[in-house]
């Protein structure tokens, strides 16, 4: 452990200081660097993200890995991907959020960001998925209420808080759908709340709009889609 400003953070991310670059370098595919803008591409070709509509994150442990905002998302290269540490204190007017490596191109990270940290915070998940899916913009259209509300169907592989145990045939899966706003980033409270309300919740879907997802791994929020 080490310190880094007034915050303490692990030896791995103390190290990544002096070669920001090395945080998403990796011949492994399933590094979050790599594995981010493969994603995105499969999300394309499903007809999830068009325009520059969506977004990932994937976080291990204490670094978090979020894809740029405002771009073909289909178009992601690793060396597009921000890290950032976690935990770290909510950015506000006084301290922005802190960064261990951001891209040399001039990209802005995902205006999912805060919304993914509501997913680390309340369900220390390991990644979350937002898309612009017809499917889940239609079924916000057919339930017109608070909720999404689904039984003996395809919910076997949903986990209860989308970090728990899988629900079973039996069970009633019920996803809360919020109100959209002009801004991503204004979703964050009404996203905050509805997480608090409805905890076994594996996502939430915004009206007119998309979903969030979550899982403990990019796999299994994958899989919750
Ligand atoms: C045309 S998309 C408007 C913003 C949005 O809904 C979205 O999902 C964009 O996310 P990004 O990661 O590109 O900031
Ligand atoms: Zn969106």
């Amino acid at each position: 452990m080490s310190r880094f400003g007034n915050l303490v953070f692990s030896s791995s991310v103390m190290s990544a200081i002096d070669n920001p670059d090395s945080l998403v370098i990796s011949d492994d595919p399933l590094h979050p660097a790599n594995l981010i803008p493969e994603l995105c591409r499969n999300f394309y070709q499903l007809g999830w993200v068009t325009g520059t509509g969506g977004g990932i994150t994937i976080r291990q442990g204490n670094l978090v890995y979020i894809a740029p905002s405002g771009v073909q998302k289909e178009r992601i290269l690793p060396e597009h991907i921000f890290v950032l540490p976690y935990p770290q204190p909510a950015p506000s007017p006084h301290a922005d959020r802190i960064f261990l490596r951001r891209p040399a191109k001039k990209l802005s990270e995902s205006s999912c960001t805060p919304l993914f940290w509501n997913t680390f915070d309340m369900r220390d998940a390991g990644s979350c998925i937002h898309t612009h899916s017809q499917h889940a913009v239609m079924a916000t259209l057919l339930w017109t209420g608070p909720t999404f509300t689904i039984s003996h169907q395809m919910i076997k592989g949903v986990r209860i808080g989308g970090v728990g145990r899988a629900l079973s045939y039996l069970d009633t899966l019920e996803v809360p759908i919020i109100e959209n706003t002009p801004f991503e980033v204004d979703l964050k409270e009404s996203m905050a709340e509805a997480m608090a309300k409805y905890p076994d919740a594996a996502g939430v879907l915004v009206r007119r709009h998309g979903v969030y997802v979550w899982g403990p791994s990019s796999s299994l929020s994958l899989f919750l889609l």
